[in-house]
Parts: structure tokens; sequence; C-alpha cells
């Protein structure tokens, strides 16, 4: 029986395996993780992630071909194929600071599998890591090896949060990047037969190492690239009068471009789009490419825009102060079906809006109030580290801020809205319940264009929602940013 290994019980090691588990039941695979308490939850009918359809999956084939384990050692020297899913967050210090990746973890996952291994393996980079980290890693792994073969092969991981399992059942491809010698190439039809348990044929790609790795940054770059160049377009449809959502309609009805990804938001957030983009301009700086790294630059800096702008439009719309006003958030994860908080637009706004005094009382049906407090309070950075061995950031909770268990008890006597995650529940609120409860004049910013606007100025409220026609209220306030 082939035995897989994944270091990493995290968003992406977790779901990967549990579906490579599900569809191919001749493979033991063993998810490991040196933090015990993610193992012990993967372990329990708690899982450490909320993911739709996962706990489906896992409880199919958890005690049959799934497990997760902290015995690291143990579970790498037995495996064929080790996959490598840690942590590679943008470095805080030293060369590099504030773009590079950190490959610290990825170096530690890799020592261990020099030391503990008795059997020659294939390991594969399932982390988004810098071109040509595979060549680090071989010659950690070829000079601690004891005269055992590795493969490298880079297959990175394109599903998305809250989407997932639907992503790994069907993915556009699976993308696997190897040498090309004849181990090289033996090593990538040993990954491509995992696959093929599932994926048909054409769409299992493969190439060379570094296209493989290249290919994982652009496709974020290219992603979040889209929603920055709708963000920009949104400002300016708010200064001229033209709705972004028809603008993003019929620019995607170009085939050429096509209409996903084109929703304007208050901004992208999650663990890897600023990070990975911040690394390609890195990398583009380190081979002396200035302007392309410049390009790329542009696209987070427009994002930071987009942020701020929407700090600026709220308190420029109440009176150009929130000093003291109760500000209700609605949604706090960086998308929506993912309790997931990493980079999310919300720690911005919600820092913005703070460092103009203003009291937030804050839900999402996911994410719970220690959650906030820490990500408020948090180092820019810090978050992509493990929980267990992130730097304390800070000490005292944020006074000015309150979290509750649902949308009403959040907007009760609160001046404004401010919805900053897309759930689905936010469609559906009585929002003439809403209005009732608030001080009035009763403001609306909606970051994700999910409310009908019109019902809502028919009840009462001024609302504002990204890059759309401005309510009378809002033309006649100070411009933005
Ligand atoms: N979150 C996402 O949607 C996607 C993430 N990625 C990439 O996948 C990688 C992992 O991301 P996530 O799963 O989100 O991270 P995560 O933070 O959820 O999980 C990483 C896990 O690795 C563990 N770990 C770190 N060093 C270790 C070591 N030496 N031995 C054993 N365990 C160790 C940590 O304790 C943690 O549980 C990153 O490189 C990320 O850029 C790629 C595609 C999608
Ligand atoms: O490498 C990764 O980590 C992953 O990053 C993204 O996945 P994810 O961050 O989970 O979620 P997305 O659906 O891409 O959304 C990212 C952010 O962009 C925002 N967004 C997305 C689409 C859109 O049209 N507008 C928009 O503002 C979302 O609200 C969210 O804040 C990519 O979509 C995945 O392919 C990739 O594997």
């Amino acid at each position: 029986m082939v035995k897989i290994c994944c270091i990493g019980a995290g968003y992406v090691g977790g779901p990967t395996m549990a579906v490579i588990a599900l569809k191919c039941p001749s493979i033991e695979v063993v998810v490991v993780d040196i933090w015990e308490p993610r193992i012990a939850a993967w372990n329990s009918d708690q899982l450490p992630i909320y993911e739709p359809g996962l706990y489906e999956v896992v409880k199919e084939c958890r005690g049959r071909n799934l497990f997760f384990s902290k015995d690291v050692e143990k579970h790498v020297a037995e495996a064929d194929i080790v996959f490598v899913s840690v942590n590679t967050p943008t470095k805080t210090q030293g060369l590099g600071a504030g773009k590079a990746a950190d490959l610290t973890y990825w170096e530690s996952a890799a020592r261990t599998i020099a030391d503990v291994s008795k059997s020659d393996k294939i390991v594969v980079e399932k982390s988004t890591v810098p071109v040509k980290t595979a060549e680090a890693i071989e010659k950690i792994l070829t000079h601690n090896s004891k005269g055992i073969k590795f493969q490298i092969l880079s297959n990175p991981e394109f599903l998305a949060e809250g989407t997932a399992i639907g992503d790994l059942f069907q993915p556009d491809r699976v993308l696997i990047g190897g040498r090309e010698t004849p181990e090289g190439q033996k090593a990538i039809q040993a990954l491509k037969a995992v696959y093929a348990h599932w994926v048909p044929e054409d769409r299992i790609l493969t190439t060379n190492l570094w296209s493989a790795e290249l290919s994982k940054l652009a496709a974020n770059a290219f992603l979040a690239q889209r929603i920055s160049s709708v963000n920009a377009m949104s400002a300016l449809c708010e200064a001229t009068g033209a709705d972004v959502a028809e603008v993003s309609y019929a620019v995607g009805k170009d085939t050429r471009i096509g209409p996903k990804f084109l929703n304007a938001s208050v901004g992208f957030g999650g663990s890897c789009f600023q990070k990975d983009i911040l690394n390609l301009v890195y990398i583009c700086e380190c081979n002396g490419l200035p302007e392309v790294a410049e390009y790329w630059k542009q696209v987070i800096k427009i994002n930071d825009y987009q942020k701020s702008r929407f700090v600026n439009r709220v308190v420029s719309s109440m009176f150009n102060t929130v000093s003291q006003k109760k500000i209700a958030v609605l949604g706090f994860a960086f998308k929506k079906d993912t309790g997931d908080t990493r980079e999310t637009p919300a720690i911005d706004v919600c820092q913005g809006l703070l460092g103009d005094k203003a009291l937030l009382s804050i839900y999402d049906p996911q994410v719970q109030k220690e959650h906030i407090q820490r990500d408020l309070i948090m180092k820019k950075f810090d978050w992509d580290h493990p929980l267990h061995l992130q730097p304390k950031s800070g000490s005292a909770a944020v006074e000015q801020v309150t979290v509750t268990s649902d949308a009403y008890e959040a907007t009760k006597e609160a001046h404004g809205v401010c919805i900053l995650t897309e759930w689905d529940e936010f469609r559906t609120l009585d929002y003439k319940k809403i209005y009732d409860n608030m001080q009035k004049p009763a403001f609306v910013f909606d970051g994700r264009n999910v409310v009908n606007a019109d019902k809502l100025r028919e009840i009462g409220f001024i609302v504002y929602s990204i890059g759309k026609p401005l309510d009378a209220w809002l033309k006649d306030m100070p411009a933005v940013a």
C-alpha cells in the first residue's frame, strides 16, 4: 500500500489529504502537525476549520485510510510520498522583510524529512513558495541524506476557502512540476497516478519545477489583479454615476475576459493574495526587474486604497467624525463560508474606524470574540505563523470593541452599519427592524454589495454601496481618500 504523509494540518493540508483519502481508498494518508490541539480537533467532531462539506469527507475516511497524528517523525519515516503544506509567511525581519517569504517552517520540515528518512521518498511542495525553493530544499535533503534519494516535486494548490471541497473534487487543473531527469519524470508519474483516481488526465498538467512554482504565484497575482482592477473602476463609477455591477457585467461578457472574479468589494483579503504578490515583487526585484515589481505592487496599493477609501467614506458621511458613535460591523471573515480572518479587510477597516474613536459592535457567524480581539491588536504579518508560535503582539483587548452573537444586537442603537463580509444571512435580515432600533440618520455602508439599496432607502436608510451611484446625501460630502 502506498503511504502518503502530509506535514501541516491546515486549511490546505487537511482538506487536500481528506479528498485524496476519499478518492484513493488504496492509499494510506496521514496528516501530521506539530500543533497538538489542531491534530486533536481533526480527530474530533469539531474540526479545526470551517469548510462546507469537509466534515462529511473526513467522517467517511477517518480511521479507514485517513489519519491525523502529532507523531511527525514516525509517519514521515514510513511514507513513500511526503507533502509539505506548512506556513510560508511574509518575513517580518532581516533581508526582504515585508516582502520575501519566510521559509523557516519549510526548512524545518525539510530537515525533519532528511533526519528521519530511511527509504527513498518523493517530497512534494504543496505550500506556495518562491521560485527556486525546490533547489534549496533539494540541497537540504541531499546534504543530509545518508545515501537516501529524494525527488522534489512542485504541486501547488489552487483551492479557495469556502469552496475547497468542490474545488478539490473538480479542479480546473492539477499542476505537477518536476526535474527533467528520468528519476524526476518517474516521480511526476507516481504523483499523477494519485490524482488520476478522480481527475481527468487532460486536467493534470506537468511542467518543469520552476514553471510550476511560478504558475502558482502568477495565478494568485492575476486573480488579485482582477479585483484591484474592478475596485479601481468602482472609485471611478462613484465619481461619474456609472454602476460597477453594470460595468463588470458588460466587461465580463467579453469571452476573452470572462465574468468571474469581477465583484467590486471593500478589498480582497485571505492568507495568500497579498503574501504571494509581495513575494512575487521581491523575486522580481532580486532578478533586476524593478518595472515588473512596480507593476505588481500596484495591485496591493489599490487594495489598500480601497480599504481606506471605505473608511473615509464612512467617516465623511457621518459629519466627518465617528468619535464615540456606535458602528455595527457585520462580517469579519475575509469572505463568506469560512471562519478564516487572515488579512481580512475587516481588520484594516475596523482599525481605521477605531483610529477615529468609533465604538465598534462586531458580528460574524463564524468568528469568535477572542479571535476578533486578537486580530485587532496583532502586528502586520504575525497572523501567518501557526497560532501556538505567533509572536505576542500586544496585551489588553481593544476596549471600544464588543462582539455580539447576532446582527440585531450588533446594530441596536448604532449610528451606522458596515457590511464587510458577504454572508448570505445579511441579504435577508429584517432591515426595517434594524432601522427602527438605530440612531437617526441611520447609515448602511455596504462593502460587499449584498443589500438591496433601493429597498433600504425606502425604509429610510442612507445607503452607500461600493461603486454604485451615490445618494444625494453622500454626494454632498467631501471627496474620498
Ligand atoms: N489557505 C489557502 O486557501 C491556501 C493556502 N496555500 C498555501 O498552503 C500553505 C499552507 O497554508 P494553510 O494551510 O492555509 O496554512 P495553515 O497555517 O492553516 O497550516 C499550516 C500548518 O503547518 C503546521 N506546521 C508548520 N511548521 C511545521 C513543521 N515543521 N512540522 C509540522 N507541522 C508544521 C502549522 O502548525 C499549521 O498547522 C501556505 O504556503 C499557503 O500559501 C495554497 C493554496 C490555498
Ligand atoms: O492561494 C490561495 O490561498 C488561494 O487564494 C484564493 O482563494 P481564497 O483566498 O481562499 O479566496 P478567494 O475566493 O480567491 O477570495 C479572496 C478575496 O478576494 C475577494 N474577492 C473575490 C472575488 C471577487 O470578485 N471580488 C473580491 O473582492 C474575496 O471576498 C476575498 O476577500 C484563490 O482563489 C485560490 O485559487 C488560491 O488557491
